[in-house]
């Protein structure tokens, strides 16, 4: 009981949070940083307990798999670090914890030794990078004024459906929608109001669309549609839909909100496309729509681009 002792001693110098576990889940030592770290007053009210009293009931099980797994490994191999884990402490708060492991001897037993470090501030700051993160990676994604996807993820959206058509024969129809007359609302009505006609466009386009169809604004007064797996009469009556809704929406207005606009439908998986022959296509077939007389449809022909 003497090595019991010197170790228990030990663990209580060392600057960190530590405990000792045997092969059956059950603290045998901690020191007493460890268990003012889990909000324990004494450190008899942890001794002799299983593992599963630092840790949330819905990592327990998993937790009892690793520890079964460290005391049939290697007993040489060196210390491992930097694992993390979730634990609870005893008012039933979280705790994000980073832990180094060895095996440790004494008495003729085989032991688990642990230094434990707080890492919630790390947690909470990884956190908030991810966070972070992924809303730089959805602005990057987005039109600033209106809030539906821009250029970069509309073209990155029609990539994938190009490599869908080809691999899984996923149909799909490209839209080009351009305002008639852009120009002269913003000049009329100035550009305040040229930008709110322009959000709520897309918000009819938007709310005309299915969810899975990807509505972005390519361009000033240029907006374009992925529909995914419609055919081109699908395509054609979510586009006449869209001039529907907008008639309505600018009823009130004495001046006319019409738009041009170009299909490309896509669902030849033999045929070769690329995400340029296809915005060329719909984009002729938009400027087609204009020299006609502007407000409708034109039908883009792929292949002759
Ligand atoms: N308010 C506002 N206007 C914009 C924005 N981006 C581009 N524009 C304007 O959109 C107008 C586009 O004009 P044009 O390309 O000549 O098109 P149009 O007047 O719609 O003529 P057609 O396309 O031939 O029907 C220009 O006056 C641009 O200044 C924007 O973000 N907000």
């Amino acid at each position: 009981m003497k090595t019991h002792r010197t170790i228990a001693e030990l663990i209580e110098v060392i600057p960190d949070a530590a405990l000792i576990l045997n092969r059956n889940n059950e603290l045998v030592m901690v020191n007493t940083m460890l268990t003012e770290m889990f909000g324990y007053a004494q450190r008899r009210e942890l001794l002799g307990q299983p593992l599963d009293i630092l840790l949330p009931e819905q990592v327990r099980a998993g937790h009892a798999k690793h520890v079964a797994a460290f005391f049939n490994s290697a007993q040489n191999r060196p210390m491992g670090r930097g694992f993390k884990f979730v634990g609870e402490r005893k008012d039933g708060s979280t705790i994000y914890v980073e832990i180094m492991l060895s095996h440790v001897d004494f008495d003729g037993e085989h032991f688990a030794i642990a230094f434990v470090r707080d890492a919630t501030s790390l947690k909470v700051t990884e956190d908030k990078i991810r966070r972070e993160l992924e809303h730089e990676r959805i602005l990057a994604q987005t039109d600033h004024l209106t809030g539906v996807a821009n250029r970069r993820a509309f073209v990155a959206a029609l990539d994938d459906e190009i490599h869908d058509l080809r691999d899984h024969g996923l149909e799909f129809a490209v839209c080009f929608i351009d305002l008639d007359d852009f120009k002269k609302i913003n000049d009329t009505h100035g550009h305040e109001m040229g930008d709110q006609v322009l959000q709520q466009i897309a918000h009819v386009i938007e709310s005309t669309c299915r969810a899975n169809d990807l509505v972005a604004r390519i361009g000033g007064d240029e907006f374009a549609t992925i529909h995914v797996g419609a055919t081109l009469q699908d395509a054609m009556t979510a586009l006449e839909r869209i001039r529907e809704r907008l008639v309505h929406e600018f009823a009130e207005h004495d001046w006319p909100v019409t738009l041009s606009m170009g299909i490309c439908h896509c669902n030849d998986p033999q045929q070769h496309f690329e995400v340029a022959t296809i915005l060329r296509a719909a984009d002729k077939a938009m400027y087609e729509a204009k020299k006609q007389g502007k407000n409708q449809i034109k039908i883009a022909h792929v292949a002759a681009v």
